[in-house]
């Protein structure tokens, strides 16, 4: 799914207006079916129902909502927001519309004084105060009416988005005023704010309803965002030649597990293997040696000079991919035989963990890194490298002009995981869950992404089918056991019903 600016949206809406061709009221009419249908569904016609309105086209959509609802026989109390004298032409329309219907016997429209009334804990507020068209904070009488409304026990639906969101850039936004809904319906396509986890208490639930926006438009609109798909991914996936052996299923290399993080080198090296590498060879300190073999007894154990850290860069000419950085610690000799192995290396890599908290220590390096390469940082690692961010929004739009400066590819974990492109595309994965929050789970990632390089996938193909297939295994894992008790290596045993899925 494409996620389209609040002016692409606009276009989108001329474009279906004049080539389907629908009156512009008439898409005003669709979308508030929809809605009304959506709280139908949810609340019966018991339910008080109080419907603030804005004076753009999201308040237009909360009258004919309104007008909807009372005809469908709930008690509706409607209050439309005219403070500057201005109402959108459609919003006009449906407070026309709403008044002739003789439905709603409660509408007041608020020109100066606003007396707000009692919000008791079975009522349905419907917000429709402002959507897609919100570019500044709410202030003054807004503003206050956000906070009595959220202040109150009533349950919130917003239309599009929560009043008071701005639909991308929220880093400068008053987040007392806005609203917080149990239920966003929103239209069409989800909105960038809708992908950050400080945005989430906002959003409450999130249906997205369909309300035919041109398809045709939708295909040739360019976005800059964009959300994965199952449909996109499938066609994806490599078939295994019948032919296949190991030596040309790809050869990963992975260098990681200090002393103490042995494990992480585990991790990393059994999900290299699930996702389909041929052959895996770990370069780990000597400390590990016997862990790793019996531990991944199918891997090739090659060992560092030196005892608990890894000092001694590689030559990668027999690897088809490197993966760099679980467990790998941040000593002085580390930290140097890092950037001599990303410069020297003339295969794909992933930089993960302790590679980009390296990297982070010592800015100065970033800059030297080979182009292509790819980082996988949570936002506290990606923070040391760029320096701390007011928000997610803030952070991504770092991460996006750092891929394109660096000519990297930057996967951002968090709950959308958001792949960042050298092109300065952005691709955020809707897999996974909140299990998959716990220790390891990154060098899974980073054993997955490795493999997939080794087996011929190019960078971007890599991340994104890696980034879903660890999040679907741990959707998979979290259905079975529960996300409370998911460790990373349950996400490990989920690789192979993960592929096997996606392959069907
Ligand atoms: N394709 C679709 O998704 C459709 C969506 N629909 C609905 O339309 C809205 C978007 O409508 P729009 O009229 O563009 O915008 P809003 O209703 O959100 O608000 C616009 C008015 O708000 C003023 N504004 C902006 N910021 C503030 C603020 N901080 N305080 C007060 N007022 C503010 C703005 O004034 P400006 O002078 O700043 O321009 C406008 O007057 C979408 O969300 C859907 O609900 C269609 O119904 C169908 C197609
Ligand atoms: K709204």
């Amino acid at each position: 799914m494409k996620i389209f600016t609040s002016a692409q949206i606009r276009e989108l809406d001329k474009y279906t207006i004049d080539n389907e061709p629908v009156k512009s009221i008439d898409l005003m009419e669709r979308a508030s079916r929809a809605i009304t249908r959506a709280i139908t569904e949810e609340w019966s016609n018991e339910t008080p129902v109080v419907v603030f309105a804005g004076p753009g086209n999201n308040g237009g959509d909360a009258l004919a909502v309104s007008r909807m609802l009372a005809e469908a026989g709930y008690k509706t109390t409607v209050y439309l927001f005219n403070i500057s004298s201005h109402l959108s032409e459609d919003c006009a329309t449906n407070k026309a519309r709403l008044i002739e219907s003789k439905k709603v016997r409660d509408f007041t429209e608020v020109t100066l004084e606003f007396d707000p009334p009692k919000l008791e804990a079975g009522t349905l507020v419907v917000d429709g105060l402002f959507g897609a068209g919100l570019n500044k904070p709410l202030a003054g009488g807004f503003a206050s009416l956000v906070k009595y409304i959220n202040a109150s026990p009533a349950k919130v639906v917003s239309i599009d988005m929560p009043s008071g969101l701005i639909p991308e850039d929220n880093t400068y936004n008053v987040r007392a005023n806005i609203i917080r809904a149990d239920l966003t319906l929103t239209l069409q396509n989800k909105k960038l704010a809708f992908m950050f986890p400080e945005n989430q208490p906002f959003i409450g639930r999130l249906k997205v309803l369909d309300i035919r926006i041109s398809q045709e438009a939708m295909d040739a609109t360019e976005a800059q965002y964009t959300i994965l798909e199952e449909n996109m991914i499938r066609p994806l996936i490599k078939k295994r030649n019948p032919f296949a052996h190991k030596g040309n299923m790809g050869h990963a290399l992975l260098i990681a597990g200090n002393y103490g993080m042995g494990g992480a080198a585990i991790l990393a090296t059994k999900a290299c293997f699930r996702a389909g590498a041929g052959k895996v060879t770990v370069h780990t300190p000597r400390y590990n040696n016997v862990m790793m073999q019996i531990s991944v007894p199918e891997a090739v154990v090659q060992l560092d000079k030196e005892e608990t850290a890894f000092t001694e860069p590689v030559d990668t000419e027999d690897f088809d991919a490197l993966g760099i950085g679980p467990g790998l610690g941040q000593s002085e000799p580390t930290s140097i035989a890092l950037i001599a192995q990303l410069r020297r290396a003339n295969c794909p890599i992933v930089a993960d963990a302790d590679a980009l908290n390296i990297l982070g220590n010592r800015r100065a390096w970033i800059q030297q890194l080979p182009k292509g390469i790819i980082m996988t940082p949570h936002p506290k690692e990606f923070d040391r490298m760029n320096g701390n961010s007011a928000d997610s929004y803030e952070r991504l739009s770092k991460a996006v002009s750092t891929a394109k400066h660096l000519q990297a590819y930057i996967l951002l974990k968090g709950h959308y995981s958001a792949l960042c492109l050298p092109d300065g595309h952005v691709i955020f994965n809707p897999t996974g869950n909140a299990g998959m929050a716990t220790a390891g789970s990154g060098d899974v990632l980073t054993g997955i992404i490795t493999a997939l390089l080794a087996r011929g996938y190019k960078q971007a193909e890599a991340c994104i089918l890696g980034m879903y297939l660890h999040g679907l295994a741990g959707d998979l894992a979290a259905k079975k056991l529960g996300m409370e008790s998911l460790m990373a290596g349950d996400i490990i045993e989920h690789i192979p019903a993960a592929f096997n899925y996606l392959s069907e």
